[in-house]
């Protein structure tokens, strides 16, 4: 008899919700998880030529690669000069998306993105688990990992109004997961919510790689 496939999984949320925080931990239970932010980094060295072109010069290091930093300075908050730098980024990044999901390697496969709504393997995602925090948590958190002005965080958070509705409108199978956690505030007690709620989601999807934690 054919084993039937394994399901695939889409991983989402906001700016700095904790979507590689709650990454880590499916990694922990034996998922295996393609952090396609990253992908959009290796694909913005590829594209490159276009990218300057369009930019100038001003966005590259000393030593050739992209500034990212800069790069976001011009794009967030500037519509058309994001979906102009996406036009370039996003073929890329979903086309090595989908040679990663074709790449079997046995286990469960989740798909972290941003902007999974727009990505072409959206149709085929089992169901969505939305990582959620609060205005504030996420906006600490992004000062302190990114360290960018106030005014470009607002940029930031603004480009992002629309994502949770795309969900909603697509019809997705959603999974909530809330991550409220911050630094020693309540952290233990947090986590501990969250590793639950995430053990729930994939017992109740046939996920399951180990034995849910027993403690509440
Ligand atoms: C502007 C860039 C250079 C900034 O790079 P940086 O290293 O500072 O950020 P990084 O890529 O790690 O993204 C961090 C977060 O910013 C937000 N973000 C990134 N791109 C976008 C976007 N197009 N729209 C809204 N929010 C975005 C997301 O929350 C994302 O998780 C980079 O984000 C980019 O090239 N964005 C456009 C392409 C894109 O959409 N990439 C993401 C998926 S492939
Ligand atoms: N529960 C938590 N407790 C403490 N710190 C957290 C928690 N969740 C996330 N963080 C921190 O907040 C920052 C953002 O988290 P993370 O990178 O997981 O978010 P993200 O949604 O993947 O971000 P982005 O989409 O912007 O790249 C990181 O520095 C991370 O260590």
């Amino acid at each position: 008899m054919e084993k039937a496939p394994l399901p695939l999984i889409g991983l989402t949320g906001l700016y700095c919700a904790g979507k590689n925080y709650v990454a880590s931990i499916l990694e922990e239970r034996g998922l295996e998880v393609l952090d396609v932010d990253k992908l959009g980094h290796a694909a913005t060295e590829l594209e490159k030529e276009p990218i300057v072109r369009h930019f100038g010069d001003t966005v590259l290091n000393s030593d050739g690669t992209v500034n990212r930093k800069t790069l976001g300075e011009l794009v967030f908050g500037k519509p058309d000069e994001l979906a102009f730098l996406e036009g370039i980024i996003h073929p890329a990044a979903n086309r090595l998306t989908e040679e990663w999901i074709e790449n079997g390697s046995g286990k469960i496969k989740v798909i972290n993105a941003a902007l999974l709504h727009r990505s072409t393997s959206f149709g085929r995602l089992d169901f969505i688990i939305i990582v959620r925090a609060p205005l504030i948590t996420r906006f600490l958190r992004a000062r302190k990992r990114d360290k960018l002005p106030f005014r470009q965080l607002i940029k930031r958070f603004k480009s992002q109004k629309e994502f949770i509705s795309q969900y909603l409108s697509q019809n997705a199978d959603i999974r909530i997961v809330d991550n409220k956690g911050y630094f020693g505030i309540c952290s233990r007690l947090y986590r501990r919510r969250l590793e639950n709620r995430i053990d729930e989601i994939l017992a109740k999807a046939g996920c399951v790689l180990q034995e849910p934690s027993k403690e509440k």
